[in-house]
């Protein structure tokens, strides 16, 4: 058993007991009433610059406890205000100590898109994610039948949001636009193993479709490593725990933004 089906396990006995303490029909008419979702590929993929998607992250699997984070909305504040064009929330608890409440808190307090992270395995998820105001939905495909990944890409898409479609290799790129991805993020870390290897996105990148966009995600340890990946061709980035450790968050996420809008990264970005 690899560590995603460890997680993915206990994800499940949570939403089980979610299910049963919240119909889908109740779940529905919350998502109706909220404003619709925000349209994010426009605002992820800008011309002469890689942005940047700053993570609220509590703990992980690889490093256990990360950073306490008494007031997630705060913290996505400090990164909208430093010019971060998205806020991901970990919303597993088990290993991540994330929740729907992060969500909530969060999505009251910013104007930029928000991503539900998760591992999400059904439907009920996303009628989640769009009840408590999520613009986008991570997918990984490493989690998911092709067939469940399908449907889930199609629902994400169907009630206005944009689905982030996790891959860790070429075959799973090939998945992810089989399935009608407009948006894909390469995970430098391997979820079966945890192991950060920051040369996947340069290996796995060019088999992503050229209208399709490029997210880095993981092992972002300051502007070197955003040129780095930028120089490989992505559009934006996802950064988590270098910004959850620092004590200038706002600042750090400023750096990451000016790295990515480097004037020497132009001539690569054409
Ligand atoms: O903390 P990092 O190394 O900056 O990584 C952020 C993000 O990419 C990582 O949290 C992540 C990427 N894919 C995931 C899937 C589930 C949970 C977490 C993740």
């Amino acid at each position: 058993m690899t560590v995603l089906d460890d997680i993915v396990a206990g994800v499940r006995e949570d939403l089980a007991a979610r299910e049963a303490a919240t119909p889908l029909g109740e779940l529905k008419e919350r998502a109706a009433r909220r404003e619709s979702a925000l349209q994010c590929v426009a605002r992820l993929k800008v011309a002469d610059a890689v942005t940047v998607i700053a993570e609220v992250k509590r703990s992980s699997p690889s490093k256990g406890a990360l950073a306490s984070i008494s007031d997630p909305a705060a913290l996505a504040a400090e990164y909208e205000k430093g010019g971060a064009v998205a806020i991901s929330v970990l919303t597993e608890q088990r290993r991540f100590n994330g929740s729907l409440d992060d969500l909530d808190a969060v999505r009251a307090r910013v104007d930029v898109p928000v991503l539900r992270k998760d591992f999400v395995v059904s439907p009920y998820q996303v009628w989640e994610a769009r009840a408590h105001g999520a613009d986008l939905v991570l997918l990984i495909v490493a989690a998911l039948e092709q067939t469940v990944l399908e449907s889930l890409v199609e629902r994400v898409h169907s009630l206005g949001m944009t689905a982030l479609v996790e891959v860790h290799d070429t075959e799973e790129v090939a998945r992810a636009v089989d399935a009608g991805a407009r948006v894909i993020g390469v995970n430098a870390r391997d979820l079966r193993s945890l192991e950060v290897d920051r040369t996947t996105f340069s290996r796995v990148a060019p088999a992503i479709p050229s209208d399709v966009v490029k997210v880095a995600e993981s092992g972002v340890r300051g502007p070197h490593d955003v040129m780095d990946y930028a120089r490989a061709g992505a559009d934006t980035v996802l950064v988590g725990e270098a910004l959850v450790t620092d004590d200038a968050p706002r600042q750090s996420v400023a750096d990451l933004v000016a790295a990515g809008a480097h004037p020497s990264l132009r001539a690569v970005r054409q």
